[in-house]
């Protein structure tokens, strides 16, 4: 599965928070609950240690609103919690369904910390449950007859075996929504957001990297004439044959994508302005050379583009965009068709 985007992430963490949020209420309230039985039954060590986990969950709690990594505040919360739970399931005294609570460790660990970090984090306090639940009850014949030792490893590995199997399918359909959100549905294309999530990366790279990157801005001209002249099923197809024309011609490491209506964004990494300029120029010769067949037509179209580059137009998409765009429309006025990489300036 490829690394989660930021939509991802975002959609992991509300889920993650309410499921946090309810899991530190229950426990503020279930630790005052069982100190206080524990006090009754002297058991002081114990009561001390889930007082504990109740003013622990209650500062989480409050500063639950404002947290960046919601990962980390689950480490947080779980290492000391389960940590609690193996003190608790050793204290002497302390009765056989306490164990109980072992079947909680993979629910939790994978709803709060995903499919890898919830299996590593669940394989490692159920064994430690394992080796207390034998270190107490080893004489106990009751329970370490072969049936009941059978029962116990089974239900375990249910529960855990489901808990990894939803988280899986979780993290699939996560990964499927925000797939969706960044796809334009007529060419298949990235979109507007999957565009932007490509900036970023790309920006990054070049940054680090200190190479070049370059933005055009492409869009089809006079397309309100092929709609009114063809209908809009052929501008569609008009629109998807340009686009495949274009992913035909560009590298595996450039990104395309549909912005908008009939307005494409290309982003060319280690190009410069001149190599982006000659890019844009073929792209326009290959669209105006290759009319599209559909409905027993051919539909001859063209391109106007404007090209902007990182650093000398700007370090976010907004500015590069914004030069790329004027440049766009000084090509249209121009008499379309064309590609423009400077800015004209504006006549007095
Ligand atoms: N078929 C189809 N048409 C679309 C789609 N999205 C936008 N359009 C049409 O694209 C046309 C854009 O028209 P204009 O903005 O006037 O631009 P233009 O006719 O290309 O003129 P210039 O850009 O100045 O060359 C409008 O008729 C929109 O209805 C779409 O998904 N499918």
């Amino acid at each position: 599965m490829p690394d989660p985007t930021e939509l991802q992430r975002r959609l992991s963490n509300s889920l993650r928070k309410n499921v946090l949020q309810a899991l530190l209420i229950m426990t503020a309230v279930s630790g005052v609950g069982f100190a206080i039985l524990n006090i009754r039954l002297n058991s002081w060590p114990l009561a001390l240690a889930e007082l504990g986990m109740t003013i622990y969950s209650l500062f989480l709690l409050k500063r639950l609103r404002g947290v960046e990594s919601l990962q980390r505040v689950a480490i947080l919360f779980l290492i000391p919690f389960f940590s609690v739970m193996m003190f608790a399931l050793w204290v002497p005294g302390t009765s056989v369904t306490i164990f109980g609570w072992v079947l909680v460790i993979p629910l939790i660990s994978h709803l709060l910390l995903g499919r890898r970090t919830g299996l590593a984090m669940s394989l490692f306090y159920m064994t430690a449950a394992s080796v207390l639940f034998w270190l107490r009850y080893q004489q106990a014949p009751e329970l370490t007859d072969p049936r009941s030792l059978a029962n116990v490893t089974v239900i375990a590995f249910c529960v855990l075996a489901l808990s990894h199997i939803y988280e899986l399918s979780r993290e699939r359909s996560e990964a499927h929504l925000a797939d969706t959100a960044r796809t334009d549905f007529l060419t298949g294309l990235n979109n507007r957001l999957g565009f932007t999530e490509a900036f970023e990366r790309e920006r990054k790279r070049a940054q680090r990297g200190g190479s070049n990157l370059a933005l055009l801005v492409m869009d089809l001209d006079h397309f309100k004439r092929v709609n009114d002249r063809y209908g809009h099923d052929c501008g569609d197809a008009v629109l998807v044959h340009v686009a495949q024309l274009m992913a035909e011609r560009l590298r595996d490491t450039d990104d395309m994508a549909r912005l908008g209506g009939e307005e494409f964004g290309v982003l060319l990494a280690n190009t410069d302005k001149l190599q982006a300029l000659k890019v844009a120029q073929a792209l326009c010769d290959a669209v105006a050379s290759q009319p599209v067949h559909t409905n027993g037509q051919a539909i001859a179209v063209t391109l106007s583009a404007g090209v902007a580059t990182l650093g000398a137009d700007g370090d976010d998409l907004a500015s590069l965009y914004a030069a790329a765009d004027e440049r766009l429309y000084q090509a249209k006025d121009a008499g379309r068709n064309r590609v423009q990489a400077d800015s004209r300036p504006l006549s007095a």
